[in-house]
């Protein structure tokens, strides 16, 4: 279980989060949703220790986020975050170093299914090969907690069909749990269990995708708009 108590982060004169409360059940597919700056990347990097909290406290298991929490965490960055000049192969070779989860059998069968080679280079990829390539690495790993920022985003339809299959091929519901943040919503409103939506750093609606749609009796996306609608006559 992922705790937030009170959590406040601010970068200069802006708070990306803001006293922000929330508990994040284990074993699920979580969707992390809101407009752009609203401060889900935020509250994923706080997940992983990348980001520190100015007032209240981030836990894991009860525990804040150290060496042995991020053992288990498998993060896919925004941000392209892969040395260009590496094959697939060096990647991967360079993420094993690190960790002690890695799955080969899963690397090379998601390999093939991605329809990537080992000995691709990286800077040669396509913008969607690219994402294909980081869901490869992350999802290689054997971690309990998977995080996944923007895992869709600027991707053609055919290639985020791919990926959205990719994310739930070997999922572990119960045993894993996925956080993905992402603005395309139609396409992973399928695949959640749990939508968590940001709204100015705060909370603005939590709750069980399928009780939340016959609540409002609406889709995800007719929730979100509900949600935000002030947003849009600022
Ligand atoms: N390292 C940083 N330095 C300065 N400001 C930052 C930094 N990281 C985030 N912010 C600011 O914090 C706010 C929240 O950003 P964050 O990236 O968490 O939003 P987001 O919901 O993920 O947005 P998007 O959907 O556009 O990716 C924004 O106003 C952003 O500009």
């Amino acid at each position: 279980m992922i705790e937030f108590k009170g959590v406040t982060k601010t970068f200069g004169k802006t708070t990306a989060l803001d006293d922000l409360s929330l508990v994040i059940p284990e074993g699920k597919i979580v969707g992390v949703l809101g407009p752009n700056g609203s401060g889900k990347s935020t509250l994923l990097k706080m997940i992983v220790g990348l980001n520190k909290p100015n007032g209240g406290e981030v836990l894991i298991h009860q525990q804040k986020p150290n060496t042995e929490t991020k053992s288990h965490i498998s993060y896919l960055a925004e941000i392209d975050y892969l040395y260009g000049w590496m094959t697939i192969q060096q990647a991967a070779d360079f993420i094993k170093a690190f960790y002690t989860d890695w799955q080969e059998d899963k690397y090379r069968d998601l390999m093939k299914f991605l329809e990537l080679q080992p000995s691709m280079v990286i800077k040669k990829l396509s913008k969607g090969m690219r994402a294909k390539a980081k869901l490869l690495l992350s999802f290689s790993r054997n971690a309990k907690l998977i995080l996944l920022d923007e895992p869709l985003s600027g991707i053609d339809i055919l290639t985020r069909d791919k990926i959205i299959e990719t994310i739930i091929k070997d999922y572990r519901a119960g045993d894993q749990s996925i956080l993905i943040t992402t603005h395309e919503i139609q396409e992973i409103e399928g695949i959640l269990d749990e939508v968590i939506f940001i709204r100015q750093g705060k909370v603005a609606l939590q709750g069980n995708v399928e009780e939340l749609r016959e609540e409002h009796q609406a889709s995800l996306i007719e929730i979100m708009k509900e949600v935000y609608w002030y947003e849009n006559i600022k």
